[in-house]
């Protein structure tokens, strides 16, 4: 383990962590729990989208959109009637009119929408189609203009890759890479930063934790998740590692629930920051928890996913799919954020 990386206590944290979580009252409006929008689901992938924006709800957010392509429109909708699809995107190999008629008329949808929400989600399942993220890059400008918060996963963490620019300085972003996306990731900027090709070459090392503070000073803003065996989270200044429960099953979707839950998590953290509350007794408990609304969030969004994937292999096992996590985030919640406290 790298020397300045800590290891959190659930006992330390959680009291901290259930801090930011809204208490549930009459008096407050849909919406006030959160609305987060999630920008992914094309040809290819409609699992991707489901579940981050599914998660998103089920941690508790009032509201959850998707922002997806014509023909994955339909099919998301079908799997529930709780989400919101706006079916606005484009693929190049659908597209009847001229791009930048195109690009216009899916940024002015987006932008009937954008300043309501409290976190976007983008990339679950968002394919990499040229033109579709030439638009998503735009969105991403615009809501960085806004100040909303984003989380980059699956095929957003492509784009970002490739114009790091997007998210570099940006603080309120938080990246969750995969071992592939974190592999791809450092090597972009490592070449960026004209890290000498030694270094580069360790991007394709396995010591990735080791890298990840570097990593995360040299994008200078966005927190990261590198996901894993354990999850090492960082901003540039503090590195945590989460390895809270678990499941040894490995079945594809469990970063898309990991992503929309931090979705909801860092809405929460950031109006909890924002009202000045992380002063108060509470959060001093565990003195090493950042004071970055990001990186709170990622740890509990983090702590869910693993917590929701562990109850979900104890009835399981080995048929455990991400639908089954999917149906423990409510269990796994009040497991670890009882209503009421
Ligand atoms: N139901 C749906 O709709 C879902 C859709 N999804 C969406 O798919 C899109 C692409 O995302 P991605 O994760 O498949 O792409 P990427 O990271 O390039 O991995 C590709 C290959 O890399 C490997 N590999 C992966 N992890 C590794 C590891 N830890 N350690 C070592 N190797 C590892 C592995 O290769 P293999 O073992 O097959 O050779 C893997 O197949 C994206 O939009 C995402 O949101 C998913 O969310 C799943 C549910
Ligand atoms: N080896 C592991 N042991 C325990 N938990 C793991 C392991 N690998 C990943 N996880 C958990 O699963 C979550 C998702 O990580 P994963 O590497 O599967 O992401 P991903 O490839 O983006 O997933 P997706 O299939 O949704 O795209 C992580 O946040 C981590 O908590
Ligand atoms: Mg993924």
């Amino acid at each position: 383990m790298q020397e300045d990386m800590a290891s959190l206590k659930l006992d330390l944290i959680l009291p901290a962590l259930r801090a930011i979580v809204p208490a549930l009252s009459a008096s407050r409006h849909k919406g006030q729990a959160g609305k987060v929008g999630v920008i992914g689901g094309c040809r290819e992938y409609t699992g991707a989208p489901y579940f981050s924006a599914i998660s998103a709800l089920k941690v508790g957010a009032d509201l959850s959109h998707v922002f997806c392509t014509q023909g994955a429109g339909t099919v998301i909708k079908s799997y529930s009637p709780e989400l919101i699809v706006h079916p606005i995107l484009e693929e190049s190999y659908e597209m009847k009119k001229e791009k930048k008629e195109v690009l216009d008329k899916v940024l002015s949808e987006m932008r009937k929408w954008l300043d309501r929400f409290d976190c976007l989600v983008v990339g679950p399942g968002l394919g990499r189609d040229p033109f579709l993220l030439d638009c998503v890059s735009e969105i991403i400008q615009e809501a960085k203009q806004k100040e909303i918060p984003l989380v980059i996963d699956g095929d957003g963490l492509f784009l970002i890759t490739n114009s790091p620019e997007l998210v570099c300085g940006y603080p309120l972003a938080v990246l969750t890479p995969n071992v592939n996306e974190h592999k791809r990731l450092v090597a972009k900027m490592t070449d960026i930063s004209g890290v000498s090709a030694a270094k580069t070459k360790e991007a394709d090392g396995n010591d990735l934790a080791s890298q990840l503070k570097e990593l995360a000073k040299m994008m200078g803003g966005p927190t990261i998740v590198q996901k894993g065996k354990e999850d090492h989270i960082s901003d540039g200044v503090s590195v945590f590692s989460s390895d809270f429960f678990g499941s040894p099953r490995r079945c594809g979707g469990q970063g898309d629930v990991l992503s929309g839950s931090i979705g909801v998590f860092m809405g929460w953290a950031r109006a909890f920051f924002a009202a000045g509350r992380n002063e108060g007794a509470t959060f001093q408990v565990e003195e090493r928890l950042s004071k970055n609304p990001a990186v709170v969030a990622a740890v509990a969004g983090s702590l869910l996913l693993r917590k929701a994937a562990s109850n979900a292999y104890v009835h399981k096992k080995r048929s455990m799919v991400t639908t089954d996590i999917v149906e423990q985030i409510g269990t796994s919640m009040e497991e670890l954020f009882p209503v009421g406290i």
